[in-house]
């Protein structure tokens, strides 16, 4: 029988996603965040890299491999909030349809500030967005990266990705996953590789993960190099957004995840991961 994954196919997976020879018998499908969370649910796949809130939504049905996130500790550059007032005076902030995770952070972030501005579904430019009457716009993945650098680059000689300011052409750019480390001094989990309980992936496929991952963050800067290109970015921004990231779902992830559980999903049930390969059980 066929086994089947979705994968959300953002630059941020690259280092994952493409060495990766699927095992015989495996087939994939490609999306956006939301449309794999939604393949995974319904059953449409039977694992996928989701935005890690729904896995803790539904932690009854789903599974999570013990060793795969797309995490970061402090700025992640991809999900980001432009704004052109300060945070605790907006009234009006556009959400993406794409997105589960950045959203749910973002009520967090602002939930925390005692702020409630109106949140509305937008989809488009964040510029334009701005300049229709949102004073907030809320944008995640390869698309914000680009914006994120269009309004606060260039990279100089002497500039480095961690000097560039955090506004330009009269727009502020609020990284979540950097508000959330202010928040809690915890990474923040945007992805988990999560599976239906009653379908767990063959071990040839994680183990194909596994090497393909190796072989993607060995290989770093060819990596960037392909996709700087396909992004229109400059290689040294690619390369610093790709290691930036925590692949592994560590003890320091989980406890961030665990935090957020319990701050975004309070009844949340007891989170299931599977075991780590040598673990016994
Ligand atoms: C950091 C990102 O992570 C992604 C963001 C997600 C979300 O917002 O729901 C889901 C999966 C992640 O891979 C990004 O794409 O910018």
């Amino acid at each position: 029988m066929t086994y089947r994954a979705g994968w959300i196919h953002f630059t941020n997976v690259a280092p994952i996603l493409d060495s990766l020879t699927l095992p015989p018998g495996v087939t994939a499908i490609t999306g956006v965040p939301t449309q794999m969370n939604a393949a995974l649910l319904s059953g449409e796949v039977d694992i996928a890299n989701i935005s890690a809130v729904e896995f803790i939504r539904h932690a009854d049905v789903l599974e999570a491999l013990p060793d795969f996130s797309v995490s970061v500790l402090g700025p992640v550059y991809s999900v980001n909030l432009f704004h052109t007032r300060p945070l605790d005076e907006l009234r009006r902030i556009a959400l993406t349809a794409q997105s589960a995770m950045s959203v749910a952070l973002l009520e967090v972030l602002l939930r925390e500030r005692g702020l409630s501005p109106t949140l509305e579904r937008a989809e488009g430019e964040a510029e334009e967005l701005l300049a229709d009457g949102y004073d907030g716009v809320l944008r995640i993945g390869d698309s914000a990266l680009r914006e994120w650098y269009r309004v606060v680059g260039p990279l100089t000689t002497e500039r480095t990705m961690t000097m560039l300011p955090d506004s330009g052409r009269g727009v502020t750019v609020t990284d979540l996953a950097e508000d959330w480390f202010r928040l809690t001094g915890h990474p923040f989990v945007f992805a988990v590789w999560a599976y239906r309980k009653d379908r767990p992936p063959p071990p040839e496929l994680v183990q194909a993960m596994r090497v393909a991952r190796r072989e993607g963050i060995g290989h770093l800067a060819d990596v960037a190099g392909r996709h700087a290109a396909q992004l229109g970015l400059p290689e040294r921004v690619v390369q610093h957004y790709l290691w930036n990231f925590r692949y592994h779902l560590e003890a320091p992830d989980r406890l961030g995840l665990q935090e957020f559980a319990a701050k975004a999903v309070p009844d949340h049930a007891q989170l299931c991961f599977g075991r780590r390969p040598g673990e016994a059980g």
